[in-house]
């Protein structure tokens, strides 16, 4: 795949970071937070995701030469390119666990380098953590529209170019259980499916010799695409005059795909059918611009689909396309910072920090995630981030971090993780949330507040540039 070097940035980055060099600053530590403002989808909740991708391409994130001629062409600095010879990222990264749920104007993650480091990192991880977040998001729904039913994601070829390797990988995460993406399965350890293209059997005079020289070729891996001609009258019956020769042999037909019409009807008619001709345990699929509100649709039709593959609905994120994930700095050279706004929402939060899940005395969720201070290692009472005037209290209750050191010195603080084992973490995380965060209509708001501790440094320093600009 695409080599990760320290080129993939927005040109500002390296524009501030030769200034931080020429100034001295590059050795100043400095602290940004990565959060985001709005949830995807309309939705209750998402499922972050891409931080092992992240901290692969962190640990081996330099210059290489190429890149230094081109950067040199570009009229940069040569001690600042020189400097560049030698750049690593050398910092710390504080994060939620992949796969957790995670929710607006919270940090997610913070990255704790020095100015230039954690200024050059910004646009490879906005670019990997908004993406693979808003569709492992996606998929997550999807999977709660199909319930127990097998998913299959088919968006690379409607995917925004190479972004189907990281969609791949993140559909897995929040529930798909294969990819039609043969190299995000070999890279990713994902299980690969796939059936067959309308121009195979197009391919062929015969529908059915189309059919039985598929079974032949692959007698373990059969899925009929039924729908070229006509669904009922042709590649239904074809289909089972190939599954009762397969039964003849020994073998199995795998199943049947629908890619167009009434899916609902059509599973019915194929499901009768193939009962009938004593092919129960041949699996009908369907797909044909699925997404989470179509197949809860045809699951309240009952339609007997076993296997849904979808597409572009799910590489796309649709309908949103982008998760508004930014990067913004809480601290620097000792001191922290602020960015003001006139709008209140827009008001970023000073300091490092931790996060805490708030639970209940019974270890169950309390709704709500406190964002303090890094050493404050209690939480009894939450502020509005916005509102100051609206508090909850917190009696009983304890206080899960969720920020943890995941790199040190740029290098991983753990060993890396399975895509199987982030999965089965994120759905554990996800099924302590009730049914109230994830519906898709209407979804409770999980409360985000900040600590008295913060809220105070956050007053303190909004009004010393107010004061300073009155
Ligand atoms: N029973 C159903 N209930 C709800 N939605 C359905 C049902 N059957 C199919 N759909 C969805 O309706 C849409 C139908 O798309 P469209 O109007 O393009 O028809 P089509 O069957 O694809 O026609 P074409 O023959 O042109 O391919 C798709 O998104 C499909 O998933
Ligand atoms: O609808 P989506 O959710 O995006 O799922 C992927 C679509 O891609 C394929 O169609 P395409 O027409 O590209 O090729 P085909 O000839 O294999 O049907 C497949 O048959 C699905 O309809
Ligand atoms: O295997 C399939 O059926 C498939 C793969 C990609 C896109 N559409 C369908």
């Amino acid at each position: 795949m695409h080599q990760f070097t320290a080129t993939y940035t927005d040109l500002y980055q390296i524009n501030m970071a030769q200034v931080y060099f020429q100034q001295g600053k590059h050795k100043h530590t400095a602290v940004f937070d990565y959060f985001f403002r709005k949830l995807p989808f309309e939705g209750g909740y998402a499922i972050f995701a891409g931080l092992e991708t992240l901290l692969g391409i962190l640990e081996n994130f330099q210059f290489s030469d190429e890149d230094l001629g081109f950067l040199k062409d570009q009229g940069l600095d040569s001690e600042f390119l020189d400097y560049l010879k030698d750049f690593k990222f050398e910092g710390n990264l504080f994060s939620t666990k992949e796969g957790d749920i995670v929710f607006p104007t919270r940090p997610v993650l913070q990255v704790e380098a020095n100015m230039v480091e954690a200024q050059l990192v910004e646009t490879i991880l906005l670019n990997l953590l908004n993406f693979q977040t808003l569709i492992a998001t996606k998929a997550s729904r999807i999977r709660k529209s199909a319930g127990k039913e097998m998913l299959i994601d088919f968006g690379m070829r409607r995917a925004q170019s190479s972004g189907a390797y990281h969609a791949s990988r993140a559909a897995f995460i929040g529930g798909f259980e294969a990819t039609s993406n043969v190299v995000a399965g070999k890279d990713f350890n994902i299980p690969i499916s796939g059936t067959m293209a309308h121009s195979f059997v197009q391919s062929y005079d015969e529908e059915l010799t189309a059919f039985r020289d598929f079974a032949e070729s692959h007698p373990k891996n059969t899925i009929l695409l039924i729908d070229t001609y006509d669904t009922l009258k042709s590649g239904l019956p074809n289909a089972i005059t190939v599954g009762e020769e397969m039964k003849s042999r020994g073998e199995e037909l795998k199943g049947v795909r629908l890619d167009s019409g009434d899916l609902s009807y059509l599973a019915r008619k194929c499901r009768n059918a193939l009962d009938e001709a004593g092919l129960q345990d041949v699996k009908i699929a369907a797909s044909n611009q699925l997404d989470e509100y179509v197949i809860r649709s045809l699951k309240e039709q009952k339609g007997p689909i076993d296997v849904f593959g979808v597409g572009t609905n799910l590489v796309i994120g649709d309908p949103d396309a982008a998760l508004d994930g930014v990067y913004k700095l809480a601290f620097a050279n000792g001191k922290p910072r602020i960015k003001l706004s006139e709008n209140l929402a827009k008001l970023t939060m000073p300091h490092k920090k931790q996060v805490y899940r708030i639970r209940n005395s019974k270890g169950e969720l309390a709704g709500a995630d406190a964002v303090t201070l890094r050493d404050e290692t209690e939480v009894h009472r939450m502020n509005h981030p916005f509102e100051p005037s609206k508090t909850l209290s917190f009696t009983g209750c304890s206080a899960e971090p969720l920020l943890s050191s995941v790199m040190k010195n740029g290098k991983r603080t753990y060993p890396p993780k399975s895509l199987e084992d982030i999965k089965a973490f994120s759905r554990k995380r996800l099924s302590e949330f009730s049914e109230e965060f994830q519906r898709f209509e209407n979804p409770h708001i999980y409360k985000i507040g900040i600590s008295d501790q913060l809220l105070e440094e956050r007053e303190k320093l909004r009004d010393h540039y107010k004061n300073k600009n009155s």
